[in-house]
């Protein structure tokens, strides 16, 4: 691919929810191919209110304001980060040892109780004491993404000829996360060597982002440049990660990106990328209608759950 060829597609959602069966192919081959292409797509008419993405953000600002010593008595030592917060610098990229410049809170999967895969997931915190409306607005978030991301796997589905819910049911009561980033500013936080979030992949099968408060989000091609990825005004950035890849023998690939540093000491930003995983028993194996003939598997079936741990590992946030 020329550099100049590069484009991330815009993709309307309207068009697969509420189109004719022609727009809806339309958006299934404009997604698929910029999937394939780029990792990346840009997706816009979708029905993540802006209302929610608001309150979630400003609930993260009144957060991570906290004087740290508050904001730590949300750490869930030995959980490898999966519920609630998790300090500047604890994360790196599997092959940077340093820190990147960021503290983040997760929110994870609520079932209802008594739900077999509660005991596993566990319960998520909740900081309603220090910033009322927290958990209200960051799982109106969460409900909303999941659904997006449920959308568009169906599309996604039907892009590589799969039954339109394979790749969708999947996720259901899955052990999917919000994550909601602060990257202090430089002249506060700052490691040597640092990054905001230095190069990887992501591990789950795909990644949303509602628009970011600021800049700093790139991507790499297969040549080696780097491309800044800006979501329009209410638009979502959506990416593939490593399980999807996997699942289906690399055709589409997982896409490594990074967010840098800003040029002012000043600048501040947040982002809540939504990683949307499967349930852990799900077992990611290409399915035999991906191959074409001759074609090997690549990678042998692995559980979801079994390819966490192993991620979560290799970047530190568990032992
Ligand atoms: O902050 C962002 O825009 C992206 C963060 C990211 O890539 C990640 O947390 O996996
Ligand atoms: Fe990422």
């Amino acid at each position: 691919m020329s550099r100049s060829a590069f484009q991330v597609e815009t993709v309307h959602l309207t068009q697969f929810e509420a189109g004719e069966a022609r727009d809806r192919a339309d958006f299934v081959r404009r997604l698929g191919d910029s999937l394939r292409d780029t990792g990346f797509v840009k997706v816009a008419g979708h029905r993540v209110e802006a209302a929610d993405i608001r309150g979630a953000y400003d609930a993260a600002r009144a957060f991570f304001a906290l004087p740290e010593g508050t904001k730590r008595r949300y750490l869930l030592e030995g959980s490898g980060g999966a519920r609630g917060f998790t300090p500047f610098g604890s994360e790196h990229a599997k092959d940077n040892p340093v820190g990147d410049l960021k503290e983040f809170w997760h929110v994870g999967q609520e079932l209802p109780s008594g739900h077999p895969l509660q005991a596993l997931y566990g319960e998520n915190l909740w900081p309603e004491a220090e910033v009322p409306g927290f958990r209200a607005h960051t799982l109106a978030l969460y409900r909303a993404l999941e659904a997006c991301a449920g959308t568009l796997l169906e599309a996604l589905a039907l892009y590589l000829g799969l039954p339109e819910r394979s790749l969708a049911d999947m996720i259901v009561d899955g052990n999917s996360i919000l994550r909601i980033i602060h990257y202090p500013a430089l002249r506060d936080r700052y490691l040597e060597g640092g990054v905001r979030s230095s190069a990887h992949e992501d591990i789950n099968l795909i990644t949303l982002l509602p628009a970011a408060t600021d800049a700093g989000l790139q991507l790499q091609d297969r040549e080696g440049n780097w491309h800044a990825v800006d979501a329009g005004a209410g638009e979502i950035v959506a990416d593939a990660g490593d399980m999807l890849s996997r699942h289906v023998n690399l055709k589409i690939p997982s896409t490594t990106h990074r967010v840098v540093n800003p040029d002012s000491p000043d600048a501040v930003r947040y982002s809540m990328p939504f990683f949307c995983h499967p349930r852990p028993d799900v077992v990611l194996d290409c399915p035999d209608q991906l191959l074409a003939p001759g074609e090997a598997r690549r990678f042998p079936p692995i559980t979801a759950h079994a390819f966490l741990l192993q991620r979560l590992r290799e970047i530190g946030l568990i032992n």
